[in-house]
């Protein structure tokens, strides 16, 4: 099986009658094993819409979506969370870490609560640390570490363990250009390991890394790239 995502005629409407905000309109869109995905488009044109419902946090009001086959539609709220700590890994804007927990625990916590065993989950934590680069850090608090080593710890909790589908929304924006290109570096890696990757982005420069771009405006997808060597381009093809 290759498809690790898949949205077919998906459509995410808020409200209802004429203040109804139509967020996400008819959007088809695969995403296979091993492919890196960035997703870009204006604001307020529906790209975090997208990773949420990709996620299994959010539901669609018309449409399937599908993860590793399963339709989500057919599952009860407990399933959906099950499904979410197996298989996705979900980076927020707002990081959404637990202040009084450990770096280490942050990331195992996930883990541990799927069942896993607590060894096995801290090793696995201290893993996903190193990827990021801060596993001397792991013993810290939240209000210990900056914005960027929280950021950090945000992304290794989304590689943790076997997860195949990796969602990170604007995961760089706390970091300076050198450590988002190495946070760029992991989730390259993560994909050529064989995770699918969906990364939302204003940066053509980290859309870069993907193996393709996808561009939303007004709730629809407009235009696909294989991603280009020169990432002006990009941002020129689609008139951002
Ligand atoms: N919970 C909600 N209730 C009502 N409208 C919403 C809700 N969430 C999103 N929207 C609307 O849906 C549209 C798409 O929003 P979304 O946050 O997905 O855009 P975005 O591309 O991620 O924007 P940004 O780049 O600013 O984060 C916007 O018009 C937004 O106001």
């Amino acid at each position: 099986m290759s498809q690790v995502l898949q949205l077919a005629g998906v459509g995410r409407t808020f409200g209802e009658g004429a203040t109804s905000v139509a967020a996400l309109r008819d959007v088809d869109l695969t995403i296979s094993k091993g492919e890196f995905v960035a997703v870009m488009g204006p604001s307020g044109s529906g790209k975090s819409s997208l990773l949420a419902l990709a996620g299994g946090l959010d539901r669609p009001t018309a449409g399937e979506i599908y993860v590793e086959s399963t339709p989500l539609s057919g599952l009860t709220l407990n399933e959906l969370a099950r499904l979410r700590r197996r298989a996705v890994g979900y980076v927020f804007q707002d990081f959404n870490l637990v202040p009084t927990l450990t770096a280490s625990e942050n990331v195992s916590l996930p883990r541990e609560l799927d069942g896993v065993p607590t060894r096995k989950a801290q090793r696995q934590a201290k893993d996903a640390l190193r990827q990021v680069g801060i596993e001397a850090l792991a013993d810290r608090f939240m209000d210990e570490m900056s914005g960027g080593q929280q950021q950090r710890v945000a992304i290794a909790r989304a590689i943790v363990g076997d997860r195949h589908l990796i969602l990170a929304d604007e995961p760089t924006g706390a970091l300076d250009s050198a450590t988002g290109d190495e946070i760029m570096g992991v989730l390259r890696h993560r994909a050529d390991e064989g995770s699918a990757v969906m990364l939302v982005t204003h940066e053509a420069r980290h859309a870069a890394w993907a193996d393709r771009v996808i561009f939303i405006r007004d709730g629809r997808i407009i235009d696909e790239s294989e991603a280009a060597q020169d990432p002006a381009s990009l941002l020129a093809q689609s008139g951002l």
